[in-house]
């Protein structure tokens, strides 16, 4: 059975420049598949690291980010309006939209409804449409492939929306759900299923300081059903983790040197 990728850095001015890269193959790879990069992602610390790896101006041609041809959805959102300090398209958007060069032509990018936000069902199922609006229809395709999720794992173990022990990691019709009770504030959210989440052409999780070791010592090194854990298994080597030496300190599990 294949095993998720594991990448330390010894910081995180190490680890944005092989996210970087990863990224942009990945980006490369979806726009020759069909002519946009479908990508998903967290809020969180992600959004941060992410800046740190994609501001920077391309080294050359083959290092350009592609902003025009960026389809971005939402892992997960918080039922907030979108200018709230909650929200994960607001962090998006500070941290690294509105820092696009004046000149990029900017993402086409997917918020949540926000008249929807009294009812999370609804918010949830709108939010799936919108995902087989562009993916071609619930009909045609069983699950929406996403070319990249951009994933962070919080100390619990969870991503996403995803919990420890939640009901909702048993989910397996639904592409979008919505949560009522996350235990990490704030409580209303939406978030992409695991079956989705372990579909994805790639996945990759980004988790750095010494905040997070416990909890990877947990994840690749016996699992215990934690969310993270469970994507690990569903993507198998699908799933790559950019991490600094901090986050992973006492982990046993093997490193790769990282090499595209
Ligand atoms: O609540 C959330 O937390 C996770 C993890 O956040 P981090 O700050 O520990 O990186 C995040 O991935 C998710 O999108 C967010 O809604």
């Amino acid at each position: 059975m294949s095993q998720a990728n594991l990448y330390s850095f010894p910081a995180v001015d190490a680890l944005a420049p092989a996210l970087r890269a990863y990224v942009i193959q990945a980006q490369n790879a979806g726009i020759a598949r069909h002519g946009v990069f479908k990508v998903a992602v967290s809020g969180g610390s992600l959004p941060k690291t992410l800046a740190q790896a994609l501001l920077p101006a391309p080294s050359s041609d083959a290092d350009t980010v592609h902003w025009d041809k960026w389809e971005i959805f939402f892992a997960d959102e918080r039922a907030v309006p979108l200018d709230h300090a909650d929200s994960n398209y607001g962090l998006l958007k500070t941290e690294l939209l509105d820092k696009l060069p004046p000149s990029t032509t900017q993402p086409t990018v997917h918020p949540i409804d926000t008249n929807l936000l009294d009812d999370t069902q609804e918010l949830a199922d709108q939010y799936e449409q919108v995902l087989v609006h562009s993916f071609a229809g619930r009909d045609s395709v069983r699950l929406p492939i996403f070319d990249l999720l951009l994933l962070g794992c919080g100390p619990d173990g969870h991503t996403c929306s995803l919990f420890p022990g939640h009901e909702l990691l048993r989910e397996t019709d639904a592409w979008v759900a919505p949560i009522e009770d996350s235990p990490k504030p704030p409580p209303r959210r939406v978030t992409l299923t695991l079956p989705v989440v372990t579909h994805a052409v790639k996945v990759a999780f980004v988790a750095t300081g010494a905040g997070k070791k416990e909890v990877m010592k947990e994840i690749f090194e016996g699992g215990n059903g934690l969310p993270c854990a469970l994507v690990n298994e569903g993507a198998g080597d699908r799933a790559s983790w950019f991490v600094d030496d901090p986050a992973v300190e006492g982990v046993t599990y093997v490193r790769r040197p990282f090499n595209l």
